[in-house]
């Protein structure tokens, strides 16, 4: 039996395909309430972990639960996980309703289900159309509303903004946030941050099968200290009035100006005219997220153990199996 908690749990996961690894020594939770991105480039491991916490691929080592059980100890997992991995293979000659009710047969749900679930994703006037000349975008809600059928508590979506139109990014960040606002348990796979930040609450972040950050969004926005860019008439001069202010993150970039950290641009401006030093120029920089992952997951970055609920994990040497 399963405890109903709705909590996804991968703990120590690792699947190796024959010198490949795949996944190596993963694990992470995911939580009801929330919408989490697992991120990662093409090749990272995801649709293998993925895979395997639906019990598509049994693990080398470790193990993935779905409410304290594995997929296959589920009692009716098609009540509890609905999943969309990568685009189905629709049967291109039957309308979406009937495909619908295929499946609703098979989940044991009643056939206005099927009703229902085209109503929630958007496709209610499309219902009677053949799936065969559907768009990319189309056959995206009709997959999450095949996963919708059983009502499940946990949601797992691969890549679902695949094929998605702005407009339709858009829908599916309401409603997979609303979903999970019901208390619901929504994990969704993604090889671009910048396509569900602004939908996720938490990420998993792996490179090479293995995990380089987990915890919320925000405190990886947090943990990049913003920077002042400022360009003075005396850098020497406003190096050396900053510095014995005991301002110590300032850094000269290759246009000759400065990157000044962990103050604000006020004081930047007081300390300048203390020294007599004019300002020509002064700007915030935008923290940049998807820079952040890149360097994450390029294997160019290690960063120091993280205070606070996520953490960076300590970069290891290059695996087989993750992306060139
Ligand atoms: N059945 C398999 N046999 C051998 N190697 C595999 C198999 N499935 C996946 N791999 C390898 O495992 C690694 C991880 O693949 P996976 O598909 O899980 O990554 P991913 O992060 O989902 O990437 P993408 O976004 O491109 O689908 C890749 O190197 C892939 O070639």
């Amino acid at each position: 039996m399963h405890d109903g908690s709705g909590r996804i749990v991968v703990q120590n996961l690792t699947k190796q395909f024959g010198p490949v690894t795949a996944v190596q020594n993963l694990s992470f939770t995911v939580e009801p309430g929330s919408v989490t991105g697992f991120l990662g480039p093409n090749g990272a491991g995801k649709t293998t972990t993925l895979r395997m916490l639906l019990g598509l691929v049994s693990p080398t080592a470790g193990f993935a639960t779905i409410n304290g059980s594995p997929f296959g100890r589920l009692g009716q997992p098609g009540r509890v996980v609905g999943a969309v991995l990568e685009a189905q293979g629709f049967h291109p000659k039957r309308t979406a309703r009937n495909h619908l009710k295929v499946y609703a047969s098979a989940v044991g749900v009643p056939d206005q289900r099927a009703d229902q679930v085209l109503q929630l994703v958007g496709l209610g006037s499309a219902g009677d159309r053949k799936v065969g000349g559907y768009s990319l975008g189309m056959k995206q809600r009709l997959a999450l509303a095949t996963a919708l059928l059983g009502d499940p508590q946990v949601l797992v979506l691969d890549e679902p903004a695949n094929g998605l139109d702005p407009e339709g990014i858009a829908w599916l960040r309401t409603f997979l946030q609303s979903y999970a606002r019901s208390g619901r348990t929504v994990l969704i796979s993604s090889h671009l941050l910048a396509e569900v930040e602004q939908t996720v609450d938490q990420v998993v972040i792996i490179s090479r099968g293995q995990t380089m950050y987990y915890g919320p969004l925000d405190h990886l926005r947090q943990s990049q200290q913003s920077r002042v860019i400022v360009q003075p008439s005396d850098v020497g001069a406003l190096v050396t009035a900053l510095r014995a202010e005991g301002v110590q993150a300032i850094e000269q970039l290759p246009d000759g100006r400065l990157a000044v950290a962990g103050v604000t641009s006020k004081y930047i401006a007081d300390a300048a005219l203390k020294a007599g030093v004019s300002v020509y120029g002064m700007q915030e920089e935008q923290i940049d997220l998807e820079r952040l992952f890149f360097q994450l997951t390029s294997g160019q970055y290690a960063a120091p153990g993280y205070p606070g609920t996520g953490y960076y994990v300590q970069q290891q040497p290059p695996q087989q199996g993750g992306w060139a």
